[in-house]
């Protein structure tokens, strides 16, 4: 049987009677708890097949939302379940209107050996935010290349932030082959994406690269580039993305993505476990942006199920006893109590992507003050020179370059060595990097 079931942000508190904490003329989009509410949480969620994170990333209209309602019609008529249109998807009217992805939207589906939540992501160099985020929660990816265009700007900034947040393995699609009739032209995409891969260190050689057409998946008609093709995309998942080695043994700890309040139950926070198990009942500690709070994890919700427990790679919400909305932020983190601390101040080794990489075109001096964003918190950090740099009043950092930088944020986060983090400006990506030293 396959399950199928969409919604946008990552995990869907489906706690009886949700209100919205922001007038409902602000709601998001595409929030579909009444959907949910309707299934009600009785059913426990099934942990007998293994669970992974994927979505598909890659270039504005290349196909990738298509492709994501592409493979839940495929699935769903392998299991007879529900199938997610695309309507139902990019669902927000400025999305229709546009014809666009702006916030990622998860939808769940199972195959024969696996339980996927899968977040398409957004490709318009505008809604980069939205893409990292959905990135950071994913254990592995499908990108998304349009045959008609091969590779773009958005490709190759996609592929460089999925390294940087942790992805270790990709499976291509070249979409819209019934567009092309030269396989020349297919052969070149192919091989310029193996490039592009290594490249970015990703095993170019061996990343399975799937050819077809979601539009025919989704349409239902020529099958041997349509449905048979979203099979072996599936197929290529299954096989060749690793299940995540999840760090069970590790504190707890789930970045807050989202924060609901619940009447008559509480706040919910929600966002996916990074590491460690979370037991229903027990002391939680909300760290970051301020002074840290600790409370009790009242309830657990993954998927519109109940749970005693959460474990790294769930995505939960998490009902917190006494706690108000305006008390939770985006950005903070949920964790075991004392486990981590939250700082402003580190020091850290930062490449800075070049123009082709969707970067800056000119370099920046110490002063420079971005927007970085962790996990899934974004804040303005002020960039130095890593103390005892020679002339570091002079120095210049130049798109390409990997430097090492201090940095001071406006609020203290949650972080350690090996964290890493992306600097943004404006709508752009100028750099990546990663945390080696606490310096407060
Ligand atoms: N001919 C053809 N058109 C396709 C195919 N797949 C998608 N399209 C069309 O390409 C356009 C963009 O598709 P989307 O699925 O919205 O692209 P996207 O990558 O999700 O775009 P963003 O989310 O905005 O980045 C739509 O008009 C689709 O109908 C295909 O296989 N063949
Ligand atoms: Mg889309």
């Amino acid at each position: 049987m396959f399950r199928i079931a969409v919604c946008k942000t990552a995990a869907l508190p489906t706690f009886a009677s949700i209100s919205y904490a922001f007038p409902r003329s602000l709601a998001k989009p595409a929030l579909s708890f009444n959907l949910f509410a309707k299934r009600g949480y009785a059913e426990v969620y099934n942990r007998s097949k293994p669970h992974m994170n994927i979505g598909t990333i890659g270039h504005v209209d290349h196909g990738k939302t298509t492709l994501t309602a592409a493979i839940t019609r495929v699935l769903a008529e392998a299991g007879g379940a529900t199938f997610t249109g695309y309507d139902q998807i990019d669902k927000a009217p400025e999305e229709k209107a546009r014809g666009i992805t702006i916030n990622s939207a998860h939808v769940e589906y199972e195959t024969a050996t696996r339980h996927y939540g899968h977040i398409d992501c957004p490709g318009h160099a505008d809604y980069i935010k939205n893409m990292i985020t959905g990135a950071a929660q994913m254990d592995g990816a499908i990108i998304v290349v349009s045959a008609t265009d091969g590779q773009m700007p958005q490709t190759r900034e996609h592929l460089l932030l999925a390294r940087q947040v942790g992805i270790k393995k990709l499976v291509v699609f070249i979409n819209k082959i019934d567009m092309i009739s030269d396989p020349e032209m297919l052969e070149l995409v192919d091989m310029e994406m193996r490039d592009l891969l290594s490249t970015y260190n990703f095993d170019g050689e061996h990343t399975p690269i799937v050819m077809g057409s979601a539009l025919a998946a989704l349409e239902g008609r020529n099958e041997d580039i349509g449905a048979t093709k979203i099979k072996e995309l599936v197929q290529a998942c299954d096989d060749w993305l690793e299940l995540p080695a999840r760090d069970l043994e590790k504190p707890f700890l789930m970045p807050i993505e989202d924060v609901f309040s619940i009447s008559g139950r509480g706040t919910v926070a929600t966002g996916r476990v990074e590491r460690g198990t979370a037991l229903k009942g027990t002391e939680v500690e909300i760290l970051g942006m301020g002074d840290s709070i600790k409370t009790t994890l009242t309830g657990i919700e993954m998927f519109h199920k109940e749970l005693d427990r959460a474990e790294a790679g769930d995505n939960m919400g998490a009902l917190l006893r006494g706690v108000k909305r305006e008390q939770i932020r985006r950005g903070q983190v949920l964790i075991q109590p004392g486990s981590m601390k939250s700082f402003k101040r580190f020091r850290s080794q930062v490449y800075i992507l070049t123009k082709d990489e969707g970067g800056r075109y000119t370099p920046f001096m110490q002063g420079y003050k971005p927007q970085l964003y962790l996990r899934t918190a974004d804040v303005t950090v002020t960039l130095k020179f890593a103390e005892g740099t020679p002339d570091a009043e002079d120095k210049m950092a130049m798109p390409g370059d990997n430097v090492e930088l201090d940095c001071e944020l406006i609020h203290d986060l949650a972080l350690e060595v090996g964290s890493r983090f992306t600097l943004r400006e404006g709508n752009r990506t100028i750099g990546t990097g990663v945390v080696t030293k606490i310096l407060d």
